[in-house]
């Protein structure tokens, strides 16, 4: 008997192995497949890379490359060489390169949930601004959704962008005024770069905190643009020993005087955003609240929505003036640079905009009824895009594309330049045509979201979930940029230019494929007559302006930014 209960039990244990048996392939045998999956997805080739073994990788060629402000050439001529996409590996740096509309569109907007993250910059996002730029923020961070939203409704949004146009009609109107009245015989290169900063900054200073610049040669033009190159340089592979050597970041402050002296510059900066801030609540003590930024979330108590309360709020719109006015600036002077180069598409386009506004100053609305200001703007974003190579961002999961694989954790750069110089999208594409937009009414948005990605415009604002959220406003001002100041200047080689213009005597600096402040470009009234329209057109918005508080009180240099011990301070 207890023999027999002995083997049922014997049995019943066969019985339980085997079931354990059974579970456990049930277990493993997906974890296998999965893992041959693995395995065969990892014998996948990466991407083609140009020659070069691990120490000496292409650095000397990107280096020089760099050297000479032609990064997108070199990395254009590999596109083209190469393909859709392209490792570069210079050093101990590896980089890809995104460089057709489709792999675009599947790597950064298909798969947008594992392309958002940006690489670890301890000096520029986490010293520098101490984790409170949206830009430089990691995806999974909560302050960068919080911060894109509160962009978006404050300040990106249509209704938003148009609020803005009172502050950027004057501003442009200003402009035009400076220009019609200018003493010199002629204005030139830097002092007329300087001026059109001018006015993009004060349009933006404006339209974030509600305080203008008035004047071409204020300091705190060079001082943001400095603070932002800053944090800009920082994110170059291999400019800061910290993040090529993370593990330094461990070593106690006293051993670290670059985060010390990061660290200052991002108190500078804050004590520099919160005076702002007490000026905008002193007005508002007194009833004034003007239809920006800064004073509109103050004016709402949204601070404390804001993990680091309405002072990273005042942080946010320094940061934001930072990525409006240098972007809008430099497509401004693109604009300028194809017209003194291309005239007869400058006498077309001057043209179809008299057609319609005659002898009165355009608006923005003026856009609507004249297409060829619509492709104007596609093609100076086609034909020099602000970004040339796209602000990196990180894999976080290995990625297959037209059987190569992008491993997880890798940094990806959408390649702006050879998308738009690829001849098989584009014709001729050094050429600067607006007749290939041609019927191409669509507005940033529009194009942004078109389905059929072949048929969209440029990727000048990026893509995926790190897009630009400033398209709207970026739109508005380069369209009245472009309406205004063919209304009233002919755009022509200064008069020391050397003819045949050559772009690589005057391209580079710090935004690659950009014509610098050498280029030999000026402005001169269409006519006598124009002078009085712009006369009239300027006093009639001056006079029905309110006065905004300054930036910075020139006088007695309120809400100046401290100097800083460590900083070149030339500026431009
Ligand atoms: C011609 C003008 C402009 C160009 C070409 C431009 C281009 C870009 C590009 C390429 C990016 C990076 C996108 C990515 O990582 O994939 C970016 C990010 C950004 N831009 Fe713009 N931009 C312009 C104007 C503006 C304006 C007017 C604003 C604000 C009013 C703005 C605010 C931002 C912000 C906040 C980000 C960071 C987005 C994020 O990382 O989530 N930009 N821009």
């Amino acid at each position: 008997m207890i023999s027999k209960r002995y083997e049922d039990i014997l049995d019943l244990s066969q019985h339980i192995k085997i079931l354990i048996i059974f579970i456990l392939l049930a277990l493993i045998v997906p974890l296998f497949r999965s893992q041959l999956k693995k395995n065969k997805s990892s014998q996948l080739p990466l991407p083609p890379s140009p020659p070069g073994n691990l120490l000496t990788g292409n650095l000397s060629e990107v280096l020089l490359a760099v050297g000479k402000r032609q990064q997108h050439l070199l990395f254009g001529k590999w596109a083209r060489e190469y393909g859709e996409i392209v490792r570069v590996r210079s050093g101990p740096f590896v980089q890809y390169f995104i460089n057709s509309d489709k792999a675009v569109k599947e790597i950064f907007d298909r798969n947008s949930a594992f392309t958002s993250k940006r690489p670890r910059w301890i000096v520029s996002n986490e010293q520098i601004c101490n984790r409170l730029n949206v830009l430089l923020l990691d995806a999974d961070d909560p302050r960068w959704k919080h911060q894109r939203k509160v962009t978006h409704n404050y300040l990106t949004s249509i209704p938003r962008a148009d609020a803005g146009l009172p502050f950027l009609h004057f501003e442009s109107a200003k402009f035009l005024y400076q220009m019609a009245h200018e003493s010199d015989s002629e204005i030139s290169g830097w002092k007329l770069y300087r001026r059109i900063l001018r006015y993009t900054y004060s349009t933006f200073t404006s339209q974030t905190f509600g305080m203008d610049i008035p004047e071409d040669d204020d300091q705190v033009i060079s001082d943001i643009h400095e603070t932002g190159l800053a944090q800009i340089l920082g994110t170059l592979p291999g400019s800061n020993l910290v993040d090529v050597l993370p593990i330094l970041d461990k070593l106690p402050l006293i051993f670290k005087p670059w985060e010390r002296r990061n660290r200052r510059r991002f108190e500078r900066d804050m004590r520099f955003v919160k005076e702002k801030l007490d000026r905008i609540r002193a007005l508002r003590a007194q009833g004034c609240t003007n239809d920006a930024f800064l004073p509109l979330i103050e004016t709402d108590q949204k601070g404390s929505e804001f993990g680091g309360g309405i002072d990273e709020a005042a942080y946010l719109s320094l940061m934001l003036v930072m990525g409006a006015a240098d972007t809008s600036a430099v497509s401004t002077w693109s604009f300028m640079q194809a017209m003194m180069m291309f005239p007869e598409v400058q006498t077309k386009a001057r043209d179809e905009i008299l057609k319609v506004v005659g002898d009165r100053i355009p608006v923005f609305e003026d856009i609507e009824s004249i297409p060829y200001v619509r492709y104007l703007l596609k093609e100076t974003w086609r034909w020099r895009p602000p970004v040339a190579l796209g602000h990196p961002h990180t894999t976080t999961a290995e990625l297959i594309y037209n059987g190569m694989r992008i491993p997880k954790g890798s940094q990806i750069h959408l390649n702006a330049w050879a998308v738009h110089h690829d001849p098989r999208r584009h014709y001729n594409p050094d050429q600067f045509i607006p007749e290939r937009f041609e019927g191409d009414l669509t507005t940033a948005m529009q194009s942004i979201n078109a389905k059929d990605v072949t048929k969209r415009d440029h990727f000048a604002f990026g893509a995926g979930r790190r897009i630009c959220p400033g398209y709207h406003v970026a739109e508005r001002s380069l369209a009245v940029a472009i309406m205004r100041i063919l209304w009233a200047f002919e755009i022509r080689p200064s008069v020391n230019a050397t003819l045949p213009l050559d772009p690589l005597t005057f391209e580079g600096e710090a935004m690659p494929g950009i014509a610098d402040k050498r280029m030999p470009v000026s402005l001169k009234l269409v006519s006598e007559e124009r002078r009085g329209h712009i006369d009239a057109a300027f006093e009639s918005v001056n006079s029905t302006r309110t006065n905004l508080e300054p930036m910075v009180h020139r006088e007695t240099g309120q809400g100046a930014f401290e100097r800083l011990p460590f900083v070149n301070y030339d500026g431009h």
